[in-house]
C-alpha cells in the first residue's frame, strides 16, 4: 500500500496498464466517520457520514449520486477529492490507491480531478481577479510560460461561455452574476485538463433561470473532453437529462444504483420510490394532490438505526428482519442493484 500513491505522480507506469483493466474510479467499502469529542479529548461517538460505500465510474462516464440533505454526499465528495481521510475501505483512481497519498502524489491526483462546489461565490477568492484565479492552479502545477498560461486561460473562459476573455479576466468575482461565477468555477476545474470532475450540488445556489444552462455546460464539457463526471445532487428531477447511471444515498450508504432509466421507471427500493413520488412536475392536478413523502426524518448518523437504516420510515418494513439485519445488495435486474430485503 505504501508505494501505491507514488504511481499517481508518473503517467507512464504500471498504473496505466491497471487503468485499462479496471474502471477509472473504484470506491470499495469506503467509510468516512468523524469522531466526536467532548472537551477536545473525550471520545463520545462518531458521525458515520459515509459507511461502506462501493461503486465505480468508467472513464468518460457521467453518474449521479442523489440523496437528501445530510445523507453524506458532500463527505463522500470531499473524501474522493482527498480532503477527508477515509476511516475504512479504499478508493482507487486509475489503478492506484488514494489511501496514502500525500505531498506531491496528492498534488498530482488533484490535478486529475476537478471540483465544482455548491457555492460559487464562496469558492472564488474575492481579492483575486479572474485571470489570477485561473492562473493559480497552472502555476501550482508547474505550467511554465506566461503565454502558455494565458492561452489556456482564454481557452477555458471561451469554453465556459465567458467572452471576450480579455475583458472577463480583469473582473473580480463580485462583478459577475452567480451563473457567471459558477462558469469561472467550471473553467478552474477544467484548466488542468482533468480526467474526472466532481460536481457537488453545482446549481443548488443559483437562480432557477440559469440552472439548466449550467447543467448543460457541465454535460457539454464532459462529453467534449471525455471526462468522467460525478454529479451530486438532492434533486432527482435533474438526473434523467444528465447521467448514464444514478446512485441513491441514504444515511451514509448507497441503497440503490442502476442505469438512469431503470432507476426512474422501475425503482426497487421503497425510499427511491418515495423520492420519485415526491417529485414536482408541471401537472396542474398536483396542486390538489397529496404527495407520498416518506414519514419521519432522516436518521442521526451518530446512532443510525440497526438493520436497514430506512426501516423506521419504510411503508413496507418486514418486522423481524429489517430492524435487525442490514440488507445485502441484490441485483434483480442486470446492472440494477438494490440493498433491500424485499428484493432478496
Ligand atoms: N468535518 C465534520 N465533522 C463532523 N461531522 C461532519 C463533518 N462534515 C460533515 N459532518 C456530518 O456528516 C453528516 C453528513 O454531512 P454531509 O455534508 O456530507 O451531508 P450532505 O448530504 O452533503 O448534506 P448537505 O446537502 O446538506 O450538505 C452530517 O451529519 C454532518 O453534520
Amino acid at each position: 500500500m505504501s508505494n501505491t500513491g507514488s504511481n499517481l505522480a508518473v503517467t507512464k507506469t504500471g498504473a496505466d496498464s491497471a487503468a485499462l483493466k479496471e474502471p477509472l474510479l473504484v470506491v470499495d467499502r469506503l467509510q468516512t466517520h468523524f469522531e466526536l469529542r467532548q472537551w477536545g479529548f473525550l471520545r463520545i461517538g462518531s458521525v458515520q457520514a459515509v459507511d461502506n460505500v462501493s461503486f465505480s465510474l468508467d472513464s468518460g462516464e457521467a453518474a449521479t449520486i442523489v440523496g437528501e440533505s445530510g445523507c453524506g454526499k458532500s463527505s463522500l465528495a470531499r473524501t474522493l477529492l482527498g480532503l477527508h481521510r477515509p476511516t475504512g475501505g479504499d478508493v482507487r483512481f486509475a489503478g492506484s490507491s488514494l489511501t496514502n497519498l500525500q505531498g506531491k502524489t496528492l498534488k498530482a491526483y488533484r490535478a486529475k480531478v476537478g471540483y465544482v462546489q455548491q457555492d460559487p461565490y464562496g469558492a472564488l477568492p474575492p481579492y483575486m481577479d479572474i485571470r489570477r484565479i485561473l492562473e493559480e492552479p497552472l502555476i501550482i502545477h508547474g505550467i511554465s510560460g506566461k503565454e502558455e498560461r494565458q492561452r489556456r486561460i482564454k481557452e477555458a473562459l471561451k469554453e465556459v461561455g465567458l467572452e471576450p476573455p480579455h475583458e472577463v479576466w480583469r473582473k473580480f468575482p463580485h462583478q459577475l452574476s452567480g451563473g457567471q461565477q459558477q462558469r469561472v468555477v467550471i473553467a478552474r476545474a477544467l484548466i488542468l485538463r482533468p480526467q474526472m470532475i466532481i460536481a457537488d450540488e453545482p446549481v443548488s445556489m443559483l437562480d432557477a433561470s440559469v440552472r439548466v444552462e449550467i447543467l448543460e455546460l457541465l454535460r457539454h464539457v464532459q462529453l467534449a473532453h471525455g471526462i468522467a463526471l460525478l454529479y451530486i445532487t438532492h434533486d432527482l428531477s435533474t438526473v434523467r437529462h444528465y447521467a448514464h447511471r444514478a446512485m441513491v444515498m441514504y444515511a451514509g450508504r448507497i441503497i440503490e444504483q442502476a442505469p438512469v432509466d431503470s432507476l426512474l421507471e422501475r425503482p426497487l427500493h421503497p425510499y427511491t420510490g418515495a423520492l420519485l413520488a415526491a417529485l414536482s412536475d408541471p401537472d396542474p392536478a398536483n396542486a390538489r394532490r397529496q404527495r407520498r413523502v416518506p414519514k419521519g426524518e432522516p436518521p442521526s448518523l451518530v446512532s443510525p438505526p440497526e438493520g436497514c437504516r430506512f426501516h423506521p420510515r419504510c411503508s413496507q418494513v418486514m418486522i423481524g428482519r429489517c430492524e435487525y439485519f442490514a440488507p445485502k445488495e441484490f441485483q434483480p435486474r442486470i446492472g440494477h442493484r438494490v440493498a433491500c430485503w424485499l428484493r432478496g
